[in-house]
């Protein structure tokens, strides 16, 4: 490889580390090339800041990368405002700085928004902000990682030894195809797009989907005055936010300390039951498998509910089955029912994104989630790590990042101190 820059060097003494390069199928690539000492985290999210604190910590450089123009995109940008975290802020909150004392135990997103901001100062964490990741793929030939990035025009090509995928399991949103929706002449959008149910009015909205966001999507529209029906396709489990005052996350994860999994079930179902009480006259099924053992194998996050399933009680939300087609102002349900409708939110999920741009074998499965569960995911070969795909929210990601700072932080320092002591001893 041969610097591209003014100094003509090739690439071990180039002091501006920009190159021009060549990649393994000889094909030329004529963006810029950095060199990072140290690892590339792609994603600025929870995960991606977390790792960068732990880095930050053991005097590591590093470069994360974002797609978007600020931190915490997931949350900043695609979220809507009367969200509040759903598992007590001790589940929430990131690693080596915890949240102010002063912070509700449910914290809003822009209480979390700021937290994150003062954390990324305090690790003195700066994204390179709008640059996307388009490839990653690992050069045997000089044992590194290529990292191409669009930024604007530029194509830029990031050169590392150790790779941290960050891009979370919520990295894009999942629309499925239903017959007639291009027809249909309302509104339509996805969850991630919607802000709050003040246009919504006196609307008829159509919410699919009946995971957290379809519940709390639904459940704000109520408090804007528009007429929600949601759609219940299969079945969800539904379990109060809080039990005896206590939260019902935190009860569980006590229990699990001490009885299987599916014993925890068993008594979240009974005590759920006897809160809520028999939700199938209103539409609403239980899966067969139970709430913990479901969010493990399928990664289908329970319902906590925050006060939808009152309003579901009393009629304001309307439960519908699936879809059968749309057509130009109505919806056609699987029953044969007919509904007018105005608007449509999607509430239909999201999915990751890794495979459109990683290309390894060791960590990832084809659907972009670690191949090996929890907690052993978080390590491939060749200096490739994931943060973030543990289907635990927050404590997942803080889980694995600090895997990962200790890890990569552990063989940067053994050779930074090596490469230290071999240069003392050439100068004496
Ligand atoms: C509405 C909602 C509410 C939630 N509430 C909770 C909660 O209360 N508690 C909890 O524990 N979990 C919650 N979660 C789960 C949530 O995924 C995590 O809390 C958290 O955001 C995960 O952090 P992350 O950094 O792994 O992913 P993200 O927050 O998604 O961050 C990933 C970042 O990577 C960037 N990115 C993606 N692809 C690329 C690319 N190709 N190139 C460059 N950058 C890229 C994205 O722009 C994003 O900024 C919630 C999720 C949603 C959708
Ligand atoms: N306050 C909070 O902290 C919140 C947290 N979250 C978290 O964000 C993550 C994503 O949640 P969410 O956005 O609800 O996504 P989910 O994946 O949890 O739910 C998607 C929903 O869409 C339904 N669906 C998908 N395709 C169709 C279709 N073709 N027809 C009808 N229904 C369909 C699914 O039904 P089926 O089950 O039948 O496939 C399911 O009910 C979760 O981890 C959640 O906990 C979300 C909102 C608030
Ligand atoms: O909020 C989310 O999406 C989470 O993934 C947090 C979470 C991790 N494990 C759970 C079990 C039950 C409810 C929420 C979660």
């Amino acid at each position: 490889m041969h610097c591209s820059c003014c100094c003509g060097n090739n690439l071990d003494h180039c002091p501006t580390m920009v190159y021009q390069a060549f990649d393994q199928h000889e094909e030329l690539f004529t963006g810029r090339c950095i060199l990072v000492n140290g690892p590339v985290i792609v994603g600025a999210g929870p995960s991606g800041l977390a790792v960068g604190a732990g880095l930050h910590q053991q005097g590591v450089p590093f470069v994360i990368l974002e797609r978007a123009d600020c931190i915490a995109a997931l949350w900043q940008h695609n979220t809507y405002d009367r969200l509040k975290l759903h598992l007590p802020k001790q589940f929430c909150q990131l690693p080596y700085f915890p949240f102010p004392p002063d912070f509700p135990e449910y914290p809003s997103k822009y209480q979390f928004i700021e937290y994150l901001e003062t954390y990324a100062k305090k690790f003195e964490i700066s994204p390179r902000f709008n640059e996307s990741v388009q490839s990653a793929k690992y050069d045997e030939t000089c044992g590194l990682w290529r990292v191409r990035t669009v930024a604007g025009e530029c194509e830029v090509e990031y050169i590392c030894r150790w790779l941290v995928v960050a891009t979370g399991e919520n990295a894009e949103k999942v629309v499925p195809e239903f017959e007639g929706l291009d027809e249909f002449e309302g509104t339509v959008m996805h969850a991630c797009d919607y802000r709050s149910g003040e246009a919504f009015e006196g609307k008829r909205v159509l919410v699919v989907g009946c995971g957290n966001s379809g519940m709390e999507v639904s459940l704000d529209l109520c408090h804007h005055n528009a007429l929600p029906s949601m759609v219940v396709r299969s079945s969800v489990h539904i379990l109060p936010r809080e039990i005896g005052g206590k939260s019902t996350f935190e009860l569980a994860t006590a229990l699990m300390k001490w009885l299987p999994l599916k014993v925890v079930d068993k008594i979240l179902l009974v005590l759920a039951s006897c809160i809520l009480g028999n939700l199938e006259k209103y539409g609403i099924k239980r899966p067969t498998k139970g709430p913990l053992q479901l969010k493990n194998i399928k990664g289908k996050t329970p319902v906590l509910d925050i006060g939808a399933l009152q309003k579901i009680k009393s009629g304001k939300i309307q439960i519908v089955p699936g879809i059968k087609k749309f057509t130009s102002g109505r919806v056609e349900l699987v029953n044969g029912a007919n509904l007018e409708i105005d608007s449509v939110i999607l509430a239909t999920g999201y999915c990751t994104n890794v495979p459109s741009w990683l290309k390894e074998e060791s960590l990832f499965s084809k659907e972009g989630m670690p191949i090996r569960p929890f907690p052993e995911g978080w390590k491939g070969k060749a200096g490739v790590y994931a943060v973030g795909f543990t289907g635990r929210g927050l404590s997942g990601a803080s889980f694995d990042a600090v895997r990962v700072a200790q890890d990569v932080g552990k063989i940067w320092n053994q050779e930074t101190n090596h490469y230290a002591s071999f240069l003392r001893s050439k100068m004496q």
